[in-house]
Order: structure tokens, then sequence, then C-alpha cells
């Protein structure tokens, strides 16, 4: 589908979550109330136990010895293909400037509405502050309100989004990208090896690897029940690094088994998952899995997240190696730039995204 003209898209008015919740509203307007099949299931039916999801100790991975090195790149390639979402622990990024990203996004998100404005989303676009991926007017809005920057190579980025207040946020941002990117690298190692191919073959495939950051901010919400804080969709990225700031209560989601999961986090553990272009370089053997946020009556939360993909020009198709009589070919060769804009020009609506590659 070609992408809309910018200039063409009608959002309508799009109510600031923030601004709304300061009200108190007794009724939640409409935009942000949910047809029926997509209101969240109360989510303490549903509570799995945080061991049900599995852990990685990254130390294992860097310092550990042969054997524990191999025993964690298997246990990193089961979670790979049976959950496509898992947790990582001791993964080198300073807890400290974990704890000082949080502070400086959560300082961001509490200035007043004017000031954020001066980073305003533009309609159809991701970068800055506002609402993503809405792009007419009887869409349905999530509960959230998004800050979100392109950080790597330097020319997806626009300056002018870039806040000078509060004073240190850029400065926060650009160190803690840096340690986030080396993770990211790291990891695509260790999920090559546990796949049987070299160690460098993504990093190598990948060159100048887009990364992006989004801050999202749920503020309470008193009908719960009837929202969503973030629409269901998957990463269209190679993977994705969330960090939920401290004392945020459970809310993100993932689709397992059809059955909506809750994340019960691990303090100081970083969330990983598979994106859209792992899928198609395995064939499927690893999927992206489907996720989404629900927020909470009595708390806010805050999830800061940051993408990292193939650079524009990288031409993509799954890898000889994933690709034989018993598992044929599934998806198309295709741009990773192309795969981008289709991205970003279409609202999140679950996997949908992915028939761009589907053969
Ligand atoms: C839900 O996913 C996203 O919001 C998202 C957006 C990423 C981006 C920015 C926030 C600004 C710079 C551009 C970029 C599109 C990378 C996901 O990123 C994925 C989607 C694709 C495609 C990708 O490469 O990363
Ligand atoms: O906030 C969350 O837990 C989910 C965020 C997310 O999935 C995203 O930003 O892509
Ligand atoms: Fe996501």
């Amino acid at each position: 589908m070609a992408p809309v003209p910018i200039s063409s898209i009608k959002v309508g008015h799009i109510d600031d979550v923030q601004e709304l919740r300061k009200n108190r509203p007794k009724t939640i307007p409409e935009r942000f109330v949910r047809d029926m099949n997509e209101r969240p299931t109360p989510a303490m039916a549903l509570s799995l136990p945080s061991s049900d999801i599995p852990v990685i100790d990254f130390s294992n991975l860097t310092k550990g010895n042969t054997e524990q090195v191999q025993t964690e790149i298997l246990k990193l390639a089961d979670a790979c293909e049976n959950w496509g979402f898992f947790q990582v622990l001791n993964h080198e990024v300073d807890l400290t400037l974990m704890e000082i990203m949080e502070k400086s996004s959560r300082d961001f998100f509490m200035l007043p509405l004017e000031e954020k404005q001066k980073y305003h989303m533009a309609p159809g676009t991701v970068q800055g502050y506002g609402q993503a991926f809405v792009f007419s007017e009887d869409q349905k809005l999530d509960w959230c309100n998004m800050f979100a920057l392109g950080i790597e190579p330097q020319f997806i980025r626009n300056p002018n989004l870039w806040p000078k207040n509060p004073a240190t946020f850029s400065e926060t941002v650009e160190v803690y990208s840096r340690e986030v990117r080396k993770l990211c690298q790291n990891l695509l190692k260790y999920i090559g090896l546990g796949l049987g191919l070299e160690g460098n073959v993504f990093e190598k495939m990948f060159g100048m690897a887009v990364q992006a950051i989004r801050m999202n901010y749920y503020p309470p919400c008193s009908r719960p029940d009837l929202v969503l804080g973030l629409s269901p969709h998957s990463d269209g990225s190679a993977l994705t690094v969330l960090q939920q700031a401290k004392g945020s209560p459970v809310g993100l989601q993932i689709l397992k088994d059809k059955t909506w999961v809750p994340l019960q986090l691990i303090p100081n553990a970083l969330v990983i998952n598979i994106g859209d272009t792992i899928e198609v370089l395995t064939n499927g053997k690893y999927k992206s899995v489907e996720h989404r946020a629900v927020v909470r009556k009595d708390k806010d939360r805050l999830s800061i997240v940051t993408f990292y993909a193939p650079s524009y020009e990288v031409e993509l198709s799954p890898m000889q190696e994933f690709v034989d009589e018993e598992n044929p070919c599934k998806y198309r060769r295709y741009n990773h730039g192309e795969y981008n804009k289709h991205y970003v020009t279409n609202k999140l609506q679950g996997k949908k995204t992915l028939d761009f590659a589907k053969i």
C-alpha cells in the first residue's frame, strides 16, 4: 500500500492524556474507549510468576567459562524461539544511568504542556511529543503520551526536537543510547551464535544500524477496563530493549498462545524482544511477538524503549540457512527503508504490518 501523503492526513483533535487526567473526568472520551473485543482482560486473573519469563544472565555470556557461555547461548536461543521476549540481568548498562534516564524522562513528561509542545509530533510522523501512528479521525487513541527521537545514524535526527529543558536531558539520552547500542550489538552476536551462524553475521549485514528511542508515559485512568495504554503491535526493529521505570506497575502484556499474558519484570532487568526483521531473516524460526500495554486506576507507568534495526539501504530476505523443503521461504526480498516507511505510515494493528513482507 502506498503511504498516505502527510498533508492529507486528518487526525482530528488528539487530547493530551496527562491534561485530560488533570480534570479527573467521570467519563472517558469516546475516542479512547475500545471496542469490546479490544478491551483488556482484568490483569489479576492472568498474572504469571516472573519465573515463567526467560531470564538471561548476560554476565554468563561475556564473562563465563566455555560451559557457562554455551549454556547461556542455549537459554537465549530457547527464549528467542519459544517466547520472543526475555529479560536480561547484568546487562552492563549502568544502573545509575538507567535511573538518571528514568528521572530525566519523568521530568520531561511533568513539564507544562506548552513546553512539551515545542517538540510537537507532526501528524503522520513518529518523532517528538504526542501520539504516533494516528492516521484518521475515527481511529481509537492510546492512553499514553509519547516522546520519541531518532538516534543513529545522525541524519535521522531532527535537532529541533531535542529538548533544551530539562537541561541534561539530551546528554543523558546520548550516553544511555550508546550503552544500549552496545548491548544490542552483543545480544545479536550471541543470537547469531545460537542460530549456528557466525557471531558477526548481523553486524555485517545491518551496516550503520538505525536506532531510535521512545519514552511512553501512561497516566492513571479512572476506567482502565475501557482503554489501552498502547495498541497491540509487533516491533519493526531487529531487537527492542525496554526499560520499565522503577515503581511502575505491571503493564506490558504479550500475546502467548492467543492469551494476553502480563509480564512481571525483575527490578534492574532490561526486557528484550525480537522484532519483525529477525522474524524475516530466520524465516519465522524466531518470531516477533504481538504486545500491548494496559493502564491502571491508581498508578502511572513509564517505559523507555530502544528500537535497533538495519540501515535503511539494507535488502532483507530469509537467510538460506533457514529455508529448505520443510521450511519454504515465507517472506519476499525487500528494502528495510521501504519497510520502515510502511511501518510508520500505518496504524499499530497486531502483526498486520509484516504482511508487507509475506509471500
Ligand atoms: C512501535 O514502534 C515504534 O514506534 C518504532 C519507531 C521507530 C522510529 C522512531 C521512534 C524515530 C526514528 C525512526 C524510527 C521509525 C526508527 C519502531 O521502530 C521500528 C520500526 C521499524 C521499521 C524499525 O526499523 O524500527
Ligand atoms: O510500555 C510498554 O511496556 C510497551 C512499549 C512498546 O511496546 C513500544 O514502545 O513499542
Ligand atoms: Fe513495542
